[in-house]
């Protein structure tokens, strides 16, 4: 079993990587400035290498009839004060210049990727000693232990090289360590372990990807410091000795003759600038390729454009219904909400014209299949979306205040304050390096604006509220020792410091086991009665629709297609996407009976049909249902339906 899953892994993971590197490299190389520098650097780089075959005089030729002379076509750069082309001079220099970063890099790398890699995989006492050693070597002086090197080895340049990768080193196993601690506990990596795969595999196909993309950008910027360091040595006399030329005393040369020929400066520090610039540049383009952005990509988006942006629907008219509807006694208003995301060279809408209201103190349920935009429509409320994403909205209304309007920092005052949420995973929304207690004093303090005592006071209170045993011993506790159930208490408590008036819960439940999950819905409704706050709960679930909502607004592919109240939507429902997800669910089946489950899938965005998006798995189909968008046509005062049967039905009963 374990030999049959191994060799089908490597295949699998093989293909990933490739094309895991294909896309990081084609990212690169869509990088014109990362482009430009890589091309000047290896042009330095083969400049240097082929100095005796490329150069037309030897670093210690003289021509005496040109002394401090300046660029000319027999010496491109000049001369120095010795009569030596300065040309040449660089192109042999650098020999020893890149040689001596070289030298830096590769041992920095080395110690820095096996420190930091051995530290972040094996753990315990190694992980304490390698950071540990990290920290001491960090706090020795760098400058000061070169010139010590060079003293006791007598000037031996490559002796102070490796001594700066050396120094170097830690910063690199900090950044590998890093790397490697954010990767080791994914659950894919424990899916690898259980698959079988060895630690050598893991290492290979899980953990080095990872810290490729950091330790390159690392390194680029070590072989930068390295370069301007191995000038420094030379310029102070040290390393390389004249008249052998190196790039850092061939600016002390400049230096000298400064009064008498300036331009010696300009190429001979010019060079040293060029190499850090591009080393750096460099570094840039790759931690931009490693995040998956190029600057030359089909759609290049500006950092204004990345983040979540919300507008005004230009024709933000509201029809007469809801002109009538007096929108600020509500808790939530939402009209006419799209959220679109980027794809390719244009965008897809995931969520599309959802309007929907909460009453002060009513308890909305949210449901409908994994994929319908449930989750992406309270984020589009709360603007909380992945980088590129656009909200656009007739109106967003909490309270009276139309959200739409308001910038992201005045948003942030109803974020936590006036809109609590929770979400699916409670322990990743919480932060593993702090106990339970002072995250949630930290919300009192911050959402109450209290003292630290108070602070603490109020989040032993809110513990107790949610009914935690023993609030003292958990609030000492740190996320990961807590089970589920008591997870979701904290987050439920930590939403609950804001004092909000509405919650929204994203399948509060949905991870917690059944009697867990009945004790959280208790939970939810006694704090609910108890505070008069209104409630959105985000499911798939219709036993907890059922159970724990008075309304329920159904979606379907990014549209709401019906909503009403939870009890004649249950026995009576409209749209035949309610009735066949209802029938689909376990709510009021007898033991033993199949639950009959809907045919396809529903259609991804980007994919959507023109009309009637269940049309394909709709047993009532007609060809009416595919020729045009439908409405949302009302069935009852407060209940309303997306589909052409219920027109069509009412169109005969009216005749
Ligand atoms: N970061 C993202 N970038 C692009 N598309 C996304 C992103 N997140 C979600 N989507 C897409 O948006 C659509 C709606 O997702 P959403 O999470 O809102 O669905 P949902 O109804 O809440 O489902 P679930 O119950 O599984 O969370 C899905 O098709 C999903 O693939």
């Amino acid at each position: 079993m374990t030999a049959a899953i191994e060799s089908a892994a490597p295949e699998a993971d093989a293909r990933a990587a490739a094309e895991g590197d294909a896309g990081f490299v084609s990212r690169l190389v869509r990088q014109p400035l990362t482009v430009v520098c890589g091309v000047v650097l290896l042009l330095i780089i083969l400049a240097a290498v082929l100095a005796p075959v490329l150069s037309q005089y030897g670093p210690l030729e003289q021509d005496l009839r040109n002394i401090n002379a300046g660029p000319s076509g027999d010496h491109l750069l000049g001369t120095d004060q010795l009569g030596r082309d300065i040309l040449a001079r660089m192109m042999y220099g650098g020999r020893v210049t890149l040689l001596g970063m070289g030298e830096a890099v590769i041992v920095c790398t080395l110690i820095g990727v096996a420190l930091g890699i051995a530290a972040g995989t094996i753990g315990g006492w190694v992980e304490v000693v390698v950071m540990r050693g990290c920290d001491a070597l960090l706090a020795v002086p760098a400058l000061v232990l070169l010139l010590v090197v060079l003293g006791i080895f007598g000037n031996n340049e490559a002796a102070a090289m490796v001594t700066l990768g050396v120094i170097m080193a830690p910063t690199l196993a900090r950044v590998v360590y890093s790397a490697t601690i954010a990767v080791r506990e994914e659950p894919y990596v424990a899916g690898a372990r259980v698959a079988g795969l060895t630690s050598a595999q893991i290492m290979r196909r899980h953990i080095l990807p990872a810290v490729t993309g950091p330790a390159l950008t690392l390194i680029s910027i070590v072989a930068a410091i390295a370069c301007m360091a191995e000038a420094g040595i030379g310029y102070l006399g040290l390393g390389v000795l004249p008249p052998d030329p190196t790039w850092g005393n061939m600016i002390s040369d400049a230096q000298q003759a400064m009064t008498i020929n300036p331009w010696m400066l300009v190429p001979t520090g010019g060079i040293i600038v060029v190499v850090a610039l591009s080393l750096t540049l460099i570094g840039n383009g790759i931690r931009d390729a490693y995040m998956g952005r190029s600057s030359g990509s089909v759609k290049a988006y500006s950092w204004r454009a990345l983040a979540p942006t919300v507008s005004q629907e230009p024709d933000s008219r509201l029809d007469d219904v809801e002109v009538r509807t007096d929108r600020r006694n509500l808790v939530l208003s939402v009209r006419r909400l799209t959220v679109t995301m980027p794809r390719g060279t244009g965008e897809v809408p995931i969520v599309d014209d959802v309007s929907f209201d909460v009453h002060p103190g009513e308890a909305l349920g949210m449901v409908g299949e994994s994929g319908c935009g449930k989750s992406m429509t309270i984020s589009g409320v709360l603007r909380v979306l992945p980088l590129g994403a656009r909200v656009q909205a007739a109106s967003i209304m909490f309270k009276g205040v139309e959200l739409t309007s308001l910038s992201e920092h005045e948003l942030n005052a109803y974020r936590g304050r006036g809109i609590g949420f929770i979400s699916q995973e409670p322990i990743s929304s919480l932060n593993p390096a702090f106990t339970v207690g002072h995250q949630l004093a930290e919300a009192v303090r911050l959402h109450q604006r209290v003292g630290k005592s108070e602070g603490r006071r109020i989040a032993q209170e809110l513990m107790t509220r949610v009914r935690l045993p023993d609030p003292e011993v958990v609030a000492k506790k740190y996320p990961h020792e807590l089970s589920g159930g008591m997870a979701q208490r904290v987050a439920i408590a930590r939403a609950l410091a804001g004092e909000p008036e509405l919650l929204i819960a994203d399948e509060p439940t949905t991870a917690l086991d059944v009697s867990v999950q009945a004790e959280i819905l208790d939970l939810l409704r006694e704090l609910r009665e108890r505070s008069g706050m209104a409630l959105i709960l985000v499911t798939h679930d219709w036993g907890v629709v059922a159970e724990a909502c008075d309304r329920a607004v159904v979606m379907y592919a990014g549209q709401v297609v019906e909503t009403a109240d939870v009890r004649p939507l249950i026995q009576s429902p409209e749209h035949p996407y309610t009735r066949a997800l209802l029938r689909s669910s376990a709510v009021g089946i007898t033991p033993r009976q199949n639950l009959p489950v809907i045919a396809g899938a529903v259609p991804s965005p980007g994919s959507w049909p023109g009309g009637c998006r269940f049309a394909s798995r709709c047993e009532f189909v007609q060809p009416a249902c595919t020729a045009a968008p439908i409405p949302m046509v009302p069935v009852d005062v407060d209940a309303s339906a997306r589909c052409i049967l219920v027109a069509l039905r009412d169109q005969v009963v009216a005749k």
